[in-house]
């Protein structure tokens, strides 16, 4: 019953905690067993009939001893089984987090392929949580729930057999009734949990987008869609309450019902005249422990089995295999170049959205990839990166295939700059040893030289300068110099710069060009970039257009031509030509 072995076995480390939980709550419910021993006894002795009477004060003394002796005892089991408890549900956090981690590690850079960011962080954060009541709770209460009544059983044989048959027999009724619920539980359950994500996904993507929705005044809009997700969240929170509610009800009422049971059952035996009125009194005082740890079992059988809904999601996202990549070499690439052969990519079946490329970058030199927006380049730029898999065709890193490299020899060998490369919260300095962790101070001011940012930084607190998320604190051109910074940092042999000038001052992509320019003298680059001017000095230029390549050569020959490269020239440069003239009349 709510067993997932392949959870338990997963976390085995966990197991002795729960062996001791168990351990220290049944020797707690012995030392109350003694108690009630005890108290019966000592009343026993005030009976006038009992002829066990003996000097009152040294009984007294004795029960006292006793009693106190038991509490102790009690004390330091619950202490100590909920100090178990503790080190079973740390181990099953740690254990799982770390398998989810290692799991995302192994997805790499395509993780967003296979799940939602804002799912990941529910399942890691709460959907393990979740669990902790499981192991910390759910299980020690499972097997100390079967071995309580056993123990009490085998007790009250000695006093009377028929009552303490009579209890035993009802305890199974909470777990039917548990089982009873269950069916309806586990649906309910699934579909709250999918209801949960299904927000999460909502507000991480509204508030990710929130001055976007200001802008246009959407945030009502959202607003109202955000409420009805809510609401929907709202009805099924209060689905599973009810549930939940009920089903405490039915378990109280089996439960202190079967102890009334018993307790009668010991009253007509005394009536009878089977049991004397220690025994019956003991059998009253025992009769409610019976039930106590399976009812306990119950409440926390809601939680668990929260728990074992959110483990079928942990399970589904450790399950993701990544599309088959074939055997991994453990070869590192001997050289720097950069080929695609015949490859053909779509990223649904409905539409091709690259045909039959090839196209290659040879060690040192330096390529650019053009063509008209939305005609593909990115989508190459991510294929060499990993970040998606060809159809058809093949990708090669130094002769070798792509797929077949491992991930981190890739990552040394490429470096991959685009339009809006991530900085993180945190210093400038932090930021610069992502790339490189041995990186000196020399080192890194040498990039924010090249970069043309020392200046600006000195003025500020230099490399402990602070940065918001997303370098939220920097111009545009500031925050692609710091990304480009950075990835000089790296100083791997290949880099990709798609887009790396978009969207920013003149001046920064300047600068920034002259750093690529200057770059590719000595390393492998390939940079895409739909402005045809700062393309001119690349040693090879495809034109690509509609998912294929068109044309493949040098500025001068391309522009001879006169075909899609030469009329994409002309559009550009009367546009350039255009914006000088108009600025140079106004100025006149
Ligand atoms: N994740 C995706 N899922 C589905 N389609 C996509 C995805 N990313 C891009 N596309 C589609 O693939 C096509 C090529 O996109 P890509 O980003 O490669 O173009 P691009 O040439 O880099 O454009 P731009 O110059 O505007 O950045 C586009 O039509 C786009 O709609």
């Amino acid at each position: 019953m709510m067993m997932n072995k392949r959870l338990i076995a997963m976390v085995g480390e966990s197991k002795k905690y729960i062996a001791g939980n168990v351990i220290f709550q049944w020797l707690g419910m012995l030392a109350n067993i003694l108690m009630m021993y005890s108290i019966t006894g000592f009343l026993g002795t005030l009976l006038p009939d009992s002829g066990r009477g003996g000097d009152f004060y040294q009984n007294i003394k004795r029960l006292v001893l006793v009693v106190v002796f038991c509490i102790l005892a009690r004390f330091l089991c619950t202490l100590l089984s909920n100090r178990m408890s503790f080190l079973s549900a740390k181990t099953v956090k740690k254990t799982l987090r770390q398998k989810i981690y290692e799991k995302l590690l192994a997805l790499g850079s395509s993780y967003q392929k296979y799940v939602a960011s804002s799912e990941v962080v529910q399942i890691a954060v709460e959907g393990v949580d979740q669990l902790e009541t499981y192991f910390g709770a759910y299980l020690p209460q499972f097997f100390y729930a079967m071995l309580a009544p056993l123990t009490l059983f085998i007790v009250l044989c000695f006093v009377n057999v028929p009552a303490a048959i009579v209890l035993l027999v009802c305890v199974p009724m909470i777990p039917m009734a548990i089982v009873f619920v269950q069916k309806w539980a586990k649906k309910l359950l699934s579909k709250y949990w999918g209801q949960y994500t299904a927000l999460g996904d909502t507000f991480l993507e509204d508030l990710q987008g929130l001055t976007t929705l200001k802008i246009y005044q959407a945030d009502g809009y959202k607003s109202e869609k955000m409420d009805e997700e809510a609401e929907k969240f709202r009805k099924i929170t209060m689905k599973v309450l009810t549930m939940q509610l009920n089903s405490i009800t039915i378990m109280d009422i089996v439960a202190y019902g079967g102890a009334a049971l018993g307790m009668i059952v010991a009253i007509l035996q005394y009536r009878a005249g089977h049991i004397d009125l220690t025994g019956t009194l003991f059998i009253i005082l025992l009769s409610a422990d019976f039930f106590i740890p399976m009812r306990q079992l119950g409440s926390f059988f809601h939680v668990a089995m929260n728990g074992m809904a959110a483990s079928d999601k942990i399970f589904a996202l450790l399950d993701v295999k990544k599309e088959e990549t074939g055997e991994i070499a453990e070869e590192v690439p001997q050289t720097n170049d950069l080929c695609m052969q015949d490859l053909s990519f779509s990223y649904d079946e409905s539409r091709q959205i690259l045909v039959h490329i090839n196209l290659s970058v040879k060690s040192g030199q330096f390529v650019a990839l053009v063509g008209a927006s939305g005609c593909g380049k990115s989508t190459i730029a991510s294929l060499f990166m990993g970040r998606n898999t060809a159809d058809q065709g093949q990708i090669t890193l130094g002769g070798l295939p792509l797929a077949a490299i491992p991930e981190d020899v890739r990552m040394q060998k490429i470096t991959y700059v685009s339009h809006d490369a991530y900085l993180f919260k945190g210093s400038v300095r932090d930021n610069l040893l992502m790339a490189k962790e041995d990186a000196t101070e020399g080192e890194m001011w040498k990039v924010l030289e090249q970069t043309k940012l020392a200046d600006f930084l000195r003025q500020e607190e230099g490399l402990d300068t602070k940065l918001l998320e997303k370098a939220s604190n920097l111009s545009g051109g500031q925050r692609q110099r710091m990304a480009l910074a950075r990835a000089l940092l790296h100083d791997s042999p290949i880099y990709i710069f798609d887009e790396a000038t978009s969207n920013i001052d003149v001046e920064s992509e300047n600068d920034i060009m002259e750093q690529i320019i200057a770059l590719a003298k000595t390393k492998t680059v390939l940079l895409i970039s739909h402005r045809l001017a700062n393309v001119v000095g690349a040693d090879q230029i495809y034109v690509l257009e509609k998912g294929q390549i068109v044309e493949v050569g040098q500025h001068e020959s391309l522009l001879q031509e006169q075909k899609t490269y030469a009329s994409l020239w002309q559009a550009q440069q009367e546009l350039e030509n255009y914006g000088k003239s108009e600025k140079g009349g106004a100025q006149a």
